[in-house]
């Protein structure tokens, strides 16, 4: 778990959810105080990695956002690739499985080395936090309670050796409980009070969120879709205190 004492504005991580390089620019000195931003399947897809090297350069640390899922030599092959852009978290999806997982694992550590910087954190979807326990039962027929097979896919990710997981507010409370401090957690589908919930189905605010035990937030269009962003960006760090 990340210290306590880490700034607020310092564990508020901001999607770049757009598609071009010129867009993300324009958030970019939009929000200057952010200091962590993610790069997801939209802006890696319409821009490239160059957008990576921006970010870099301009001091901003990097959640790099692909969520793979693969088989196992796919995986690594990705992960190695995208261990060498330097970013801070990478995502790969749980369910691929422990040899595919610890593949992802070693590549990235591999790929970091063979260039000599810090290998990514490479940390695990547990399940989206746009799906419902009735999506779990009914369309995924998974026979578990939400909470346990969010569980059941961190610990898959731990037992693995990735360094964390993504899930929602509402599970990290047990997830920070069973896997102990060091695991980085991570919540997206986190909703201010005064914000569209849109198509996240688990949120809790950004301050139950970080209570219960999450590392740091994904908070999107709280801010970005706000007609202020600047603004609801100050307003979520005061919340936090
Ligand atoms: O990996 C993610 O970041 C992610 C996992 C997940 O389960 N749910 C989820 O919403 N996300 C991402 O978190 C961001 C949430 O954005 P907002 O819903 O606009 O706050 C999006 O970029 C999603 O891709």
């Amino acid at each position: 778990m990340v210290a306590t004492s880490m700034c607020p504005v310092d564990r508020i991580i901001v999607p770049l959810d757009v598609s071009t390089e010129a867009t993300a620019l324009e958030w970019l000195d939009r929000l200057p105080t952010v200091t962590f931003w993610k790069v997801g399947l939209e802006l890696f897809v319409g821009a490239g990695p160059q957008i990576l090297k921006i970010l870099k350069q301009r001091q901003k640390r990097i959640f790099l956002d692909l969520k793979f899922h693969d088989i196992p030599n796919t995986m690594a092959g990705a992960c190695r690739s995208a261990a060498g852009y330097g970013v801070d978290l990478l995502t790969v999806h749980a369910v691929a499985g422990e040899i595919a997982l610890k593949a992802a694992q070693t590549a990235a550590i591999e790929g970091a080395a063979a260039i000599g910087i810090q290998p990514p954190r490479v940390i695990a979807i547990t399940l989206l936090t746009s799906l419902t326990a009735r999506a779990l039962a009914f369309e995924l027929k998974v026979p578990l309670e939400l909470t346990d097979y969010a569980l059941q896919m961190a610990l898959l990710a731990q037992e693995s050796g990735l360094a964390g997981a993504v899930c929602s507010p509402q599970e990290v409370k047990q997830l920070r409980n069973s896997l102990g401090p060091e695991f980085v957690l991570v919540c997206p589908g986190v909703r201010p009070k005064w914000a569209e919930t849109g198509d996240q189905q688990r949120s809790l605010t950004p301050a139950a969120a970080l209570e219960a035990g999450a590392d740091y937030l994904v908070i999107g269009r709280p801010i970005t879709a706000s007609p202020d962003p600047v603004a609801a960006f100050d307003r979520i760090c005061e919340e936090l205190g």
